[in-house]
């Protein structure tokens, strides 16, 4: 039996995952969640101990997936995956504290948690696009990261053409050449005259175009690509096994913009996982941890921080938590999504705000609290934060919670794709690894675009392998 997939906002066809998978956002503008969360047995979760991560992979993906992948296609995809990271755990945990861990997520390809998902989500598109014969548009926005990660995932597709929007001048000098210069034709870097809310709010624009939609044949890479989700939600499972799990609970401390990455812990609890706490950690763009702490979810400007990657104010996944919070109600999320789309803010009503506040917790890190952890842990454990990490970590030391429960801090980024932030915290220019090493030399290929949808729909228009090949 496979899952079938329900969108938020209640108003677009159910589908199944390989059909999930290539829709990206659904076509009332909702997000794709399961019609129902699967459940892993105390005794399943036990037998991760000692099992490889591409094992865990596949049990905890597999009931997600369904019979959309033929029968040892689902390993091999993600054994290839899991082959491009360069640490044998693929996702290590260190501890950095009596009780404290980092879940170093980012020893993939373009040093981000990023391609945990996408190098998994490249396979998983290629082989369903290359089931049904098609081709498609990739159309992703990116406040540094899911870009960089989204042109190395999808840099040898021949089925895609991946136009990647970024907030021009907002995002660090590795990230940008993360994007710009990869030598593909099939790979465009678009820096888009605003901030990252801007180039998410014109992705999802492009896919509300039904027309130029179905045109293009867009696909999505964010998270809200559900399958995106999927992925993030191993690393939860095989980190709390190690320290313990299923009879030892854990707690989580996730640097937090889009929701994407802090909801696959949910996901994982909601499968059976002992999660104590998941805490949402934010910068100074703290919309979520206001909403939390107010029930108010108000979008205000978005200011630039040494953290760029979480200067988000409109975070995508926060929808699909509303609709747990809202029992499921399509048309409450709905109406939310309406008074956002019309006033910039919605109020989350009070019994779905206890179910959220019964889940999560929530902080921000000023600038100075994120270099203050930076030079402490720097100090006193000898390690190295990224900004992001730090602001998790720094978050995750504030709260007040049971000790003898370990807390996972999630590693969203090596120092490396920050390295004026970290040396300016920390006196140390973090080396970039040898694969990357020689990316400030390399030619860059970027075009600089106004924040005006018919502009950036001229330029996917034009720039996709058929347009190419007609001029
Ligand atoms: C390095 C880094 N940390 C944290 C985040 C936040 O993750 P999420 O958007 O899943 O909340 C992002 C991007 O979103 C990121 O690139
Ligand atoms: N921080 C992200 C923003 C996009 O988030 P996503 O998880 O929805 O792809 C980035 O680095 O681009």
């Amino acid at each position: 039996m496979s899952l079938s997939y329900v969108s938020t906002r209640g108003e677009a066809p159910s589908l199944g995952f390989a059909d999930v998978l290539l829709a990206g956002l659904a076509r009332d503008g909702g997000l794709y969640v399961p019609a129902e969360w699967p459940n892993l047995s105390a005794e399943a979760i036990k037998g991760f101990a000692g099992k490889s991560y591409a094992e865990v992979a596949e049990a905890v993906i597999k009931p997600f997936v369904g019979s959309a992948f033929g029968a040892g296609e689902l390993r091999d995809m993600i054994e290839g995956a899991y082959s491009t990271f360069r640490h044998p755990a693929v996702t290590p945990l260190v501890q950095t504290g009596a009780n404290t861990f980092i879940l170093e997520l980012f020893h993939g390809p373009t040093l981000a948690f990023k391609d945990v998902a996408m190098q998994l989500l490249a396979r998983f598109m290629d082989r369903a696009l290359a089931q049904r014969g098609e081709r498609a548009t990739i159309v992703a926005a990116t406040s540094g990261d899911t870009g960089g990660a989204a042109a190395e995932a999808f840099r040898a597709c021949s089925r895609v053409d991946v136009m990647i929007l970024f907030p021009h001048g907002r995002v660090s000098d590795v990230q940008r050449r993360q994007m710009t210069t990869v030598d593909s034709p099939n790979v465009h870097a678009v820096a888009v005259e605003g901030n990252f809310d801007d180039c998410q709010a014109l992705v999802k624009a492009m896919f509300n175009d039904h027309a130029f939609r179905d045109r293009q044949r867009l696909a999505a890479v964010n998270s809200i690509n559900w399958a995106r989700i999927v992925a993030q939600i191993v690393y939860y499972f095989t980190a709390a096994v190690s320290l313990g799990a299923p009879h030892r609970p854990v707690s989580f401390t996730v640097p937090t913009g889009n929701f994407g990455d802090v909801f696959a812990g949910y996901v994982a609890k909601r499968m059976g996982l002992p999660v104590e706490r998941l805490i949402v950690a934010t910068n100074q763009n703290d919309i979520l941890a206001r909403t939390i702490e107010t029930g108010r979810y108000e979008v205000k400007g978005v200011h630039p921080t040494t953290s760029p990657s979480m200067d988000i104010q409109v975070s995508s996944n926060f929808e699909r938590l509303l609709f747990e919070a809202e029992g499921r109600d399509a048309s409450a999320v709905r109406r939310h999504m309406a008074s956002l789309a019309q006033s910039g803010a919605f109020t989350v009503p009070g019994t779905a705000m206890a179910q959220i506040r019964g889940e999560f917790d929530a902080g921000r890190a000023s600038e100075d609290e994120t270099v203050a952890i930076m030079k402490r842990l720097r100090k006193e454990a000898g390690y190295v934060l990224d900004p992001h990490t730090a602001v998790a970590y720094a978050v995750g030391a504030a709260q007040s919670g049971d000790p003898s429960v370990p807390q996972i801090v999630l590693g969203t980024a090596h120092p490396a794709k920050f390295p004026d932030a970290v040396k300016a915290a920390t006196g140390e220019h973090p080396a970039l690894p040898l694969h990357v090493a020689d990316i400030l030399e390399r030619k860059e290929r970027v075009t600089v675009v106004p924040n005006d949808l018919a502009a950036i729909q001229a330029f996917v228009a034009g720039n996709t392998r058929a347009a190419r090949e007609v001029a």
